[in-house]
């Protein structure tokens, strides 16, 4: 049941009529995926990990057209000559953006929904569901709507329904990316779990160091190509200028330090108001998300927000940028002003989680001016250069990989004139030094008087971009008054950091 690819090489047709192969996709790549391994692809962003997913699955090149050469097996099965649905049985995926995978509109349903449709018995069906359902510990989440889910419970979702079958491969796309540190523990001991009991197990991700331990082969691809094939413990033990010059994300868990948690003490600009929040109560229905005392993102200052997934991070966002509507007695203040919904949106800028809803333009270079009035050329050009989006100017931006997107995205926010910045794990699809670029366009933000938000589980950006990190504990655990700080932490005495 050989799962590889053999001088396997792809290239998308460009979207203009002449259909003439563009210089993107992937050049003769021969991998081995074995039974009861874990096999990490990395690289930088826009490097092919996708591609490469794509080509097991099968979606290369049912969905997308290009030039296909050499050849690509999954479980036995030549993924150019088999069905999609046979190949859907084979493996379970988890897509870069989970959302995006769903065929149903509830989570049982949609856990339920490959099973039965390979035309399992139900009650081997309900087996599988149960067994899924405990593994990723979602059973609150059971009867939800996928619709209300947060980027982390979706991911779960997504997750346990790519192990509901018979199948015994899972293909994984950057699977961590929304989940908070407690999700991440999880997601490593299923990990390890499945590989024990015989899973192939195949994961593109930037975010690595959950995978010490359990990777038996790491791939690092660059523009296309396979740089290295090492062992698991050869790579995690890259020396750590090895990795930056790699532009690979940190190999170890990071720990709390905020490079700039000395300017929140000596930056005046930081007192200055900014954006006040006092007694913001949110409910969808009858369940109350959030009860906020109070919250201030002063002026000149990044704010980093973590919290469990679930806890009301993203809905606090469209809250403060006037997308959603908070209980009456709320009171939300920019630069000393009360300002109800319409007024919020006007002076924010949002970067979602879920990017692809932000993509309406026909051109990357559009994309970036888009809503920004007349954007001089040179401007766009410096923010295209510094994102590392030069030469993609006339790409259809839904063509783009998923951190070129991400990138993207950033570039129109910061272009902007807006007092509030809010970034929603900004970080997702993004390697080392596109995360030290996203950090320094944050930081100039602030450094023009802007108030920043950044919501996220990602640790090694946090302690890079922010000046103060707090976090936001569940309404249903904790009530009123849910944000607590964590900057403390980041500082103890003698220098030492501590573990959250
Ligand atoms: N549909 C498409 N049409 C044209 N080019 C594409 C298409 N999809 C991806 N590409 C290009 O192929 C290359 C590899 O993309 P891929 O999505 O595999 O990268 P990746 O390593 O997964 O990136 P990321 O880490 O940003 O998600 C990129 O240059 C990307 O722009
Ligand atoms: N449209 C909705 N209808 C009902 N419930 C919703 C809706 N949107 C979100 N929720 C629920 O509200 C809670 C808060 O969701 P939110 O997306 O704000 O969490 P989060 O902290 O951003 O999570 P994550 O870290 O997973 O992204 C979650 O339990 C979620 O399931």
């Amino acid at each position: 049941m050989t799962t590889s690819l053999r001088d396997v090489s792809f290239k998308y047709l460009r979207e203009t009529d002449d259909n003439i192969p563009a210089d993107t996709g992937v050049s003769n790549l021969t991998i081995d995926f074995s039974p009861g391994s874990c096999t990490l692809i990395t690289g930088s962003s826009g490097s092919g990990k996708s591609t490469v997913l794509k080509l097991l699955n099968g979606l290369i090149p049912e969905l997308y057209e290009g030039d296909l050469s050499g050849r690509t097996l999954l479980g036995g099965l030549d993924t150019a000559s088999t069905d999609i649905q046979r190949l859907g049985q084979t493996a379970g995926m988890v897509f870069q953006n989970p959302r995006s995978q769903f065929f149903t509109a509830n989570v049982l349903e949609e856990l339920a929904f490959a099973s039965e449709n390979a035309g399992e018995a139900p009650e081997t069906t309900a087996q599988y569901v149960a067994a899924a359902i405990n593994t990723w510990g979602i059973r609150p989440l059971m009867n939800r709507s996928l619709q209300g889910l947060s980027g982390g419970e979706s991911q779960l979702v997504a997750c346990a329904a790519a192990m509901v079958g018979p199948q015994k491969i899972l293909l994984l796309d950057e699977p961590t990316s929304n989940l908070s540190p407690a999700a991440i523990d999880l997601f490593t001991a299923v990990l390890q779990r499945l590989k024990t009991a015989g899973w192939t197990l195949i994961v593109a991700e930037h975010r690595v160091y959950p995978l010490n331990k359990i990777t038996d082969w790491t791939v690092i691809m660059r523009e296309g190509r396979i740089t290295y094939q090492l062992r698991g413990d050869e790579f995690f033990a890259i020396p750590e200028m090895k990795r930056r010059e790699l532009g690979l994300r940190t190999l170890t868990k990071p720990q709390p330090q905020l490079r700039h948690a000395a300017s929140e003490m000596v930056a005046p600009a930081v007192t200055a108001p900014g954006v006040e929040v006092r007694n913001l109560r949110f409910s969808y229905g009858k369940r109350q998300v959030l009860g906020i005392e109070e919250l201030c993102l002063a002026a000149g200052s990044v704010v980093a927000l973590t919290g469990p997934n679930g806890a009301g991070k993203t809905t606090l966002a469209r809250t403060l940028v006037g997308l959603a509507k908070p209980q009456k007695n709320t009171e939300i203040k920019f630069q000393g002003k009360v300002c109800d919904c319409a007024e919020r949106q006007k002076r924010s800028a949002l970067v979602m989680q879920d990017v692809n809803r932000q993509l309406f333009a026909e051109t990357v270079a559009q994309e970036v001016s888009l809503g920004n009035g007349e954007m001089p050329r040179e401007q766009i050009e410096a923010l295209l250069e510094e994102l590392g989006l030069k030469g993609l100017e006339q790409r259809h931006p839904m063509t783009l990989s998923g951190g070129q997107k991400q990138r993207l995205v950033i570039a129109n926010a910061v272009a902007s004139d807006a007092q509030l910045y809010v970034f929603d794990e900004p970080t997702s699809g993004v390697d080392y030094g596109h995360l030290m670029s996203i950090s320094s366009l944050i930081r100039r933000l602030a450094g023009r008087g802007k108030s920043v938000l950044v919501i996220s589980h990602d640790l090694e950006f946090i302690n890079e971009v922010a000046d103060r990190h707090l976090q936001l504990e569940p309404f249903d655990k904790v009530g009123y008054d849910q944000i607590q700080d964590l900057s403390v932490n980041h500082r103890t005495p003698g220098g030492k950091t501590r573990d959250i």
